[in-house]
């Protein structure tokens, strides 16, 4: 019912298809003007230009102020999709039933493809030039059709585990939209909505109004003291505050939106001058300056704490230093212990292995990894964590301890894992240091390629970019194993 997801690598979407091939350039302007006349999105001190390592987004036209909202947009123009069933719209689309059993995304999919296809109106609004406005096609690694070029077998893991399930959800909607119509909206969805365990509701002035009036009446036909009228009004404004804010945040509702407009702005992790919110009052979503941002600069958001993992499969992009990354090492179970006892100079005793893994401190298998239900770029095969922020998983460093510990260490811990949170002596320490570093160094010298080398190579790309055909994907794949290597290396700079 559908060809391989590597086969239509460019494929363009069919809104795009079924319309004369305008420039984005063109498009841009009619969001714009849509924008400014049709939606009534408020934006100043913004332009919206093309870059080509980020593609559209947003930049300051002159100096702006610290807290100054450059874009409004009315929440009745948001797409949203929260708790398990709906939005409404998909419901017409596809039975209930179903719709329950689908994550947010491809709901959000389901929702794309009906504005698209039956009907594009929000709130009585025509979205047409911003649903045109979308990207047509993606450069994650699903389209590619190999991911050996990324030196990191756990992407390789985590893309057939994305791929797979969502074919399963794809099965449950295939009468109703196409593969590659599913995966465009999921990816749409990925890469452009917001979450956030957002309030039920606007703010609604006359609750607060007609509390005032109460309490004024209260007291003025004398029916009461102001302290029982105040009680009484009390529990008026609590009751809505907690319907606004406390119960969203306690049932975890979360809510995703895509807001128009607002989803051209990039992603920075550290030092973005932008931010997005939720305006109680005015009942609608801004992009807002958190800080001075210098006329030119480009205004971007942080999308949160991404790792490159993450940014490269669902957004397509790699961010160089990015503090967020991680490393995801094989689990200690397939740690090379062999050589780790000669570099350490000490011989795992007996019995250590076997009480690291009751203690569930060995990980289990890549194969593993693919069959458990996780929907991120996570750790499914339970392997040895790296982050830039942190270095090594805290809770490996204490394994290695308890690993490389001699009798006598073991029996002064009274044999307990717990008691190696914390360096036990020097010499205990060093050898774990060195078994931590042995496997990142083995994991830097399996590549098929040096950091130095991809650095050579990706500066040669990039001064023929013209000349050569290398595709998004090879540059993508070179930027994404180089930040890889950086950390690996960087790791193993701190453990000396
Ligand atoms: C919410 S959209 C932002 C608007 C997007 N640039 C566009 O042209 O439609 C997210 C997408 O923008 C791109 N992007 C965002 N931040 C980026 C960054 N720091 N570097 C490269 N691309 C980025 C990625 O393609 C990502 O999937």
């Amino acid at each position: 019912y559908h060809s391989s997801v590597s086969s239509p690598r460019r494929r363009v979407s069919p809104l795009q298809a079924t319309k004369p091939r305008v420039g984005r350039q063109n498009r841009v302007q009619e969001l714009l003007d849509w924008a400014k006349n049709t939606a009534d999105i408020k934006a100043g001190g913004i332009e919206l230009k093309s870059s080509p390592e980020s593609g559209l987004g947003w930049f300051a036209t002159r100096t702006i102020p610290a807290n100054s909202v450059l874009l409004s947009v009315p929440s009745a123009l948001v797409l949203s999709v929260e708790g398990t069933d709906g939005p409404p719209q998909v419901e017409k689309l596809v039975d209930r039933s179903i719709v329950r059993t689908l994550p947010w995304y491809a709901r959000m999919s389901l929702y794309l493809h009906y504005l698209s296809e039956k009907d594009p109106t929000i709130s009585g609004v025509n979205v047409q030039p911003w649903l045109d406005s979308l990207p047509a096609q993606f450069d994650t690694p699903l389209h590619w059709d190999s991911l050996k070029e990324l030196q990191y077998p756990y992407m390789e893991v985590a893309v057939a585990k994305q791929k797979k399930d969502w074919e399963a959800y794809h099965r449950q909607v295939q009468g109703f939209l196409s593969w590659e119509d599913f995966v465009w909206g999921c990816e749409c969805a990925r890469s452009r909505a917001f979450s956030g365990a957002y309030s039920g509701g606007a703010f609604n002035p006359r609750i607060y109004v007609f509390t005032l009036l109460l309490v004024t009446l209260y007291v003025g036909l004398n029916l009461g003291t102001l302290e029982q009228a105040a009680n009484g009004a009390g529990v008026v404004v609590s009751a809505s505050i907690l319907k606004d804010f406390v119960v969203p945040k306690l049932f975890k509702q979360q809510r995703y939106i895509i807001c128009p407009v607002i989803d051209m702005a990039n992603h920075q992790s550290i030092g973005s001058g932008g931010e997005v919110s939720f305006e109680y009052f005015a009942n609608a979503y801004s992009l807002a300056s958190s800080k001075e941002i210098p006329a030119g600069k480009e205004v971007t958001i942080s999308y949160g704490q991404r790792s490159n993992d993450q940014l490269l499969q669902y957004y397509g992009f790699v961010e160089q230093d990015n503090p967020n990354d991680v490393y995801i090492l094989p689990a200690l179970r397939e740690w090379d212990i062999e050589t780790i006892e000669k570099k350490c100079g000490r011989k795992v005793a007996a019995g250590r292995l076997a009480k690291l893994e009751r203690a569930g401190l060995l990980g289990s298998t890549v194969e593993n990894a693919a069959v458990e239900s996780n929907e991120e770029a996570a750790n499914a095969a339970g392997g040895v964590v790296v982050k830039r922020g942190s270095g090594i998983d805290p809770a490996v460093l204490q394994a290695l301890r308890a690993l490389l510990s001699t009798d006598e260490e073991w029996s002064v811990a009274s044999e307990a894992i717990g008691n190696f949170v914390e360096p036990v002596n020097s010499e205990n320490e060093r050898c774990a240091r060195i078994a931590a570093r042995t496997a990142l160094e083995q994991e830097l010298s399996k590549k098929a390629t040096t950091l130095e080398e991809d650095e050579t190579l990706l500066q040669r790309m990039e001064s023929m970019k013209k000349a050569t055909d290398a595709s998004v994907e090879d540059f993508l794949a070179i930027q994404f194993r180089i930040e890889k290597k950086k950390l690996l290396q960087e790791t193993i700079d701190r453990l000396r």
